[in-house]
């Protein structure tokens, strides 16, 4: 718990590359999540177990990992194998799939959250889509929720912006700490989650995937080269 406890009203800055972009590389994201911390950030999401493991070796914060396998449902560290790897490679929290959609390992959430817990100290984070989601993670043991997936498993609408709406609602029903994430593109926004009832602020985008920014600058310009 003390382990959370550092993260209350903090930025966690999520720093990750995807496949065949150039920054995918275990020592460009150790720099990267070095240089997000020198800024401030309480904790780092990082992807992959080759990614976790060089970070944690490195960054003095906790590392919540994950293991992104795939692209279409249930593809956040989607089976016990992904996660106990991910563990394994160093992460301090473990962040997985925490919808009710089906698990390809076809283990519960639960199951999937006991088996971690038998092995390994990680804390788990559940990835959450909705009010249901997140109340049935918190049954099944999580010991953080986040609102990573809203807009992406079906229950919520995709928005421009971060689900505020879902952290409030979230926040009020549960025990357990709240991350809000996802699309949350300004200081401002992430000020409010906080102010909605979040725990902590998990930001990924927006700090740490140039392509992204560099699009979003670029389409914002009246006109440019075609
Ligand atoms: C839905 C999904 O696959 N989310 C992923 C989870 O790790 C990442 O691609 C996001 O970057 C992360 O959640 C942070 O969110 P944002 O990058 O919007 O600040």
């Amino acid at each position: 718990m003390n382990l959370i406890k550092t993260m209350r009203g903090g930025l966690i800055v999520s720093c990750q590359a995807y496949p065949g972009e150039p920054m995918r590389d275990p020592r460009t994201m150790t720099q990267v999540a070095l240089s997000v911390v020198a800024g401030g950030a309480v904790a780092v999401r990082v992807e992959g177990p080759d990614d976790v493991r060089a970070v944690s070796a490195q960054v003095p914060v906790p590392v919540v990992g994950l293991w992104k396998d795939g692209t279409d449902g249930v593809f956040i560290t989607p089976t016990l194998r992904h996660a106990l790897a991910v563990a394994e490679a160093g992460a301090h929290v473990v962040a997985l799939d925490g919808t009710r959609r089906p698990r390809p390992d076809g283990r519960t959430l639960a199951e999937t959250i006991a088996g971690l817990r038998e092995a390994t100290e990680a804390l788990v984070m559940a990835d959450c889509g909705s009010v249901a989601d997140a109340l049935a993670a918190q049954e099944a043991g999580a010991d953080l929720l986040s609102t990573t997936l809203s807009g992406y498993s079906g229950e919520r609408p995709m928005r421009d912006g971060p689900d505020l709406e879902l952290v409030a609602a979230i926040a009020g029903e549960v025990s357990v700490p709240v991350v809000a994430e996802g699309r949350i593109r300004t200081p401002e926004q992430a000020a409010v989650a906080l102010e909605r009832g979040a725990f902590a602020v998990c930001v990924g985008t927006a700090i740490t995937h140039p392509a992204s920014i560099t699009r979003w600058f670029r389409e914002t310009l009246p006109s440019g080269p075609e």
